[in-house]
């Protein structure tokens, strides 16, 4: 008998390594460290033939595109920049459920400038998303890329709105900005190597079972 191929699940530290730990659990499968209290980046599982991988949320994809990884959990909004390439996305986790939309300040008359067909700048971190969105809109959009604190630019200048996700909406309020559109609703997929769902199929196919079943629970 041959024995059990490696699996290697990329994670991202905080919310979706901690909202993956109860589906991994019902799937027979326990992270035996603590990110938050190691500096290890592979961790140990108590199936001997799994280990987990951490790395940025953003990052999670391309481990997977390339077998670094043979799966990952990843959020839509992570997925769609990305494009996807390379990756089978069999099972909506519906974890990390958030949504995305354009923000500006309260002063700020979005829809009157949509109406218009006036030229909005728009910042944010989900430039493919976003153009996508304004393009189906027929606006006219200028789009600025950024990598954090999208709330900022309404509020010195930079920007007219931006596109960023949205959960409570305390982030928002925070910062004096409203929500003027939703764009999509959220939520973080398992994403598995195409090559690697041929070659260990079985404990594969076996694995996004059990997690199916643990979504339903
Ligand atoms: N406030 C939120 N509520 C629920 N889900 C969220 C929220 N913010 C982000 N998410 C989802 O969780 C995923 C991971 O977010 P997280 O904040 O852990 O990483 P990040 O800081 O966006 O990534 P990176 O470290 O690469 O910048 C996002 O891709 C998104 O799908
Ligand atoms: O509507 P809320 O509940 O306030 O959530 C929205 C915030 O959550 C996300 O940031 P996150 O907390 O992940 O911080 P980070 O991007 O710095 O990791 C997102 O970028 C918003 O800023």
């Amino acid at each position: 008998m041959s024995a059990q191929p490696l699996l290697t699940l990329a994670l991202s530290k905080g919310r979706i390594f901690e909202e993956t730990l109860p589906l991994l659990k019902a799937a027979g499968i326990e992270v035996t460290e603590d990110p938050e209290r190691s500096r290890k980046l592979i961790l140990p599982t108590t199936q001997p033939q799994v280990r987990v991988v951490l790395v940025r949320a953003t990052d999670v994809p391309t481990y997977v595109q390339y077998g670094a990884a043979d799966l990952g959990v990843a959020g839509k909004d992570v997925l769609l920049e990305h494009g996807g390439q390379g990756l089978y996305q069999p099972l909506d986790l519906r974890i990390a459920r958030c949504r995305m939309s354009v923000a500006a300040r309260a002063d700020f008359d979005y829809a009157q400038a949509v109406r218009q067909g006036s030229r909005i700048r728009v910042a944010t971190k989900y430039t493919t998303v976003a153009r996508q969105h304004f393009a189906d809109k027929g606006v006219h959009v200028d789009l600025i890329k950024l990598y954090g604190s999208m709330e900022l630019a309404p509020l010195t200048g930079l920007a007219d709105a931006i596109v960023d996700l949205v959960s409570t909406g305390s982030t928002l309020k925070a910062n004096h900005l409203v929500e003027v559109e939703k764009i999509m609703d959220i939520s973080s997929r398992l994403v598995v190597n195409q090559a690697a769902l041929k070659l260990k199929r079985e404990p594969l196919a076996d694995l996004i079972d059990r997690l199916s079943l643990a979504i339903e629970r």
